[in-house]
């Protein structure tokens, strides 16, 4: 049985360099953001599984007998290193009364729900009867990888809930971590709730939702960036909104149409973001403007190539186009095709010139604000350690 009530989060992320290459082996560089998502765990009715996720507009329950048969007929093995099937998603659709291919917000959520928890179950033993309450600072579908915010806190209390991690917050603390041993089994989990929503994800929007900080990420392997300097970064959200899943399958099938001409794209991605953690690990802590033109000519090259690649909109070229008039320069950020964009703001950018590019910004029905970046990673509250904001939109639900 379940008896505490605890809060498990984890942040979103801004990709520096690397979006999309990094599905096909590339390196990419990512940080972790102060906007995180939040889940809650409370003792539920006995026999009965419940999830709120407000974001998306789900509210279900399942009778924990119902689930364990389930997981004997789609014979959910618990192996962290095999990929969901097309049979096993098809079996959870059905019992959960999902059409075929649907692939709206609350559907895919409902899907990473049911596939991680039998899963995880169907290894480590079953969940007890809890309620979880799933909410986000994060925007939806904007490119600052909330899915992998909600696989990693849903892969954290999973296992924790059936004992394969340990409960690490002592009587009279506020948050704890868990060990490096244990962040991997949570990270690896996380991947498989990624590879529901995403369908083919590189696993960097887990590992910094896992690990926090700043990271290079390359084909599974995860290196800390040595040093970061603290940049100030503004995030412009242009609200189009637009699939992951879509726009990653959109590049695959542009690179096997035109292999000679896309690989090279990829390569020159591949090699900004290589360029960019040296400038980045050779910076002082605190740059001064003399070092950003640099950084500022990555970010320009690469918002070409990702333009190149399919993936850019109207919208983002607007973005680019109105900070560039304040002399400020802009990329795409996560899987692009709208969501969010990221502007390098330079150490002597004067703080009437930031604010009129976010008015000129807003002008275009953009939402935009400054970011601190380097978050810590995957983390366990008590309740009474959130902050009221948090702890008003979890009750909401
Ligand atoms: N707070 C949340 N609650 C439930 N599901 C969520 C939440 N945040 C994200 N998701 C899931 O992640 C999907 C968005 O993922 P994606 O298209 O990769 O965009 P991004 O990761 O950039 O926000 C949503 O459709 C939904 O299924
Ligand atoms: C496009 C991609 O590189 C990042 C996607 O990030 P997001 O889901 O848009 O936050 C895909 C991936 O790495 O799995
Ligand atoms: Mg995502």
């Amino acid at each position: 049985m379940w008896t505490r009530e605890l809060v498990v989060s984890a942040p979103g992320k801004v990709i520096l360099h690397g979006e999309h290459a990094v599905v096909l082996g590339k390196v990419a560089l990512a940080v972790a953001l102060d906007l995180r998502t939040f889940l809650r765990l409370r003792p539920g009715a006995e026999g009965r599984l419940s999830v709120s996720l407000p974001g998306v507009g789900v509210r279900r329950s399942w009778d924990t007998p119902d689930l364990r048969a389930l997981r004997e007929r789609i014979a959910a093995d618990g192996d962290e290193s095999k990929s969901p099937s097309v049979e096993q998603l098809d079996a959870l659709r059905e019992f959960a009364g999902i059409a075929a291919g649907a692939s709206a917000p609350d559907s895919l959520a409902t899907l990473a729900f049911l596939y991680m928890c039998l899963a995880i179950s169907a290894k480590y033993g079953d969940v007890p009867s809890v309620d979880i309450v799933v909410c986000s600072e994060l925007p939806t579908g904007a490119g600052l990888g909330s899915s992998a915010a909600y696989a990693v806190c849903l892969a954290a209390a999973l296992l924790m809930l059936c004992g394969a991690i340990s409960c690490p917050l002592q009587e009279g603390e506020s948050t704890a971590r868990w060990t490096e041993e244990e962040l991997t089994l949570i990270n690896s989990w996380a991947f498989r709730g990624e590879q529901v929503i995403h369908g083919n994800p590189s696993g960097v929007d887990n590992a910094v939702g896992t690990w926090g900080g700043a990271l290079r990420y390359q084909a599974g392997k995860i290196t800390p960036l040595k040093r970061v300097p603290t940049l100030r970064i503004l995030l412009t959200n242009t609200k189009v909104p637009r699939s992951t899943k879509i726009l990653v399958a959109g590049v695959k099938e542009k690179i096997l149409k035109f292999p000679a001409i896309m690989n090279p794209v990829l390569d020159s991605i591949d090699a900004i973001s290589q360029e960019c953690q040296s400038v980045l690990e050779a910076m002082p802590a605190n740059p001064s403007a003399e070092h950003y033109p640099v950084l500022e000519e990555f970010f320009d090259i690469n918002q070409h190539h990702l333009n190149v690649l399919g993936v850019g909109h109207p919208s983002l070229d607007r973005l680019c186009q109105v900070t560039a008039s304040h002399s400020l320069h802009s990329k795409l950020t996560g899987a692009g095709g709208g969501g969010c964009g990221i502007t390098l703001l330079p150490p002597d950018t004067s703080p009437l010139a930031v604010e009129a590019a976010k008015q000129d910004l807003c002008a275009c029905g953009f939402e935009c604000w400054e970011t601190k970046i380097g978050a810590p990673g995957v983390t366990l509250h008590c309740c009474s350690s959130l902050s009221a904001q948090v702890l008003h939109a979890l009750a909401q639900s």
